[in-house]
């Protein structure tokens, strides 16, 4: 079984544990369930962001520790003074050492929106991110049929949530792309294997209709990578381990956005 896979299963049991202990009329008395979700596309579009989702990742299954000395709060208040147009907040705990609460942290102290990071697979979890005050919710072609996909953006565009897409080739962009996606992610790491290749997004880029944002996801190092990629067509970068590695991670993204040619 590949890691993908075993993350699936997990994520399965976790899911009906939640269930059990927090009811769908719990959620929806949420503390954010009704506040009005930030629209994506006008941060990544805004000239006076870098276009930058910056990750708040503490650790994956393909690096073990990035980072665990370092608070949500701090980190994830540096990447929106350091201009970034989005936060990304992992909230899975087994893989990635997130925690729900993570995304209530970064939601508190912040105003620009947040991607609720975790493998969606229960329309469950569309209504607990928006409750943890999510504004964007991650759909994973991956690991989700067209079915699941059309159903789970309706829902979270019901919801007032952006759903951005992710896919890995041009098999699962075709098979995946629906209308109430806003945004589609081009990951540049296989979650099968780990393997990455910036090229991906070059590949794909052009067969994403321009109705949708476009976003350019994971091994973004180099400010001259996002220079290119913007050139290509891309509207969004997303970028953990880079920044998340550091002693700083807000200071490291300062320094890598002055290097960013201006939009
Ligand atoms: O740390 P990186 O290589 O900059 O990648 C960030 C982000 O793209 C990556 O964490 C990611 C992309 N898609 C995911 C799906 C689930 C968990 C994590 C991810």
């Amino acid at each position: 079984m590949n890691i993908l896979d075993k993350i699936v299963l997990r994520k399965k049991e976790e899911v009906a544990l939640a269930k059990q202990s927090v009811s769908v009329k719990q959620l929806e008395a949420g503390l954010h369930f009704n506040r009005n979700p930030y629209v994506f596309k006008d941060f990544l579009l805004d000239e006076k962001r870098t276009g930058i989702i910056a990750e708040f990742k503490r650790r994956s299954p393909s690096k073990g520790v990035i980072n665990d000395q370092v608070t949500v709060e701090d980190v994830t208040r540096a990447y929106v003074a350091a201009g970034a147009s989005a936060l990304s907040v992992l909230t899975d705990v087994d893989f990635f050492g997130g925690h729900n609460n993570d995304l209530l942290a970064a939601r508190a102290v912040n105003e620009i929106p947040v991607l609720r990071k975790d493998f969606m697979i229960d329309e469950y979890q569309i209504l607990e991110a928006k409750a943890l005050g999510a504004d964007i919710i991650l759909l994973i072609a991956a690991i989700l049929t067209p079915a699941e996909i059309k159903n789970f953006s309706s829902l979270a565009k019901s919801l007032g949530l952006n759903v951005l897409l992710e896919v890995h080739n041009l098999e699962e962009l075709q098979r995946s792309i629906c209308k109430d996606l806003d945004a589609i992610g081009v990951n540049n790491r296989n979650l099968a294997d780990f393997t990455v290749n910036i090229q991906t997004s070059f590949d794909l880029v052009n067969q994403i209709p321009d109705e949708f944002m476009k976003i350019s996801e994971s091994a973004i190092s180099a400010p001259q990578t996002i220079n290119e990629l913007r050139a290509a067509g891309f509207n969004g970068f997303l970028i953990g381990e880079n920044f998340m590695k550091t002693p700083n991670p807000g200071q490291a993204m300062e320094e890598f956005s002055k290097q960013l040619i201006s939009v």
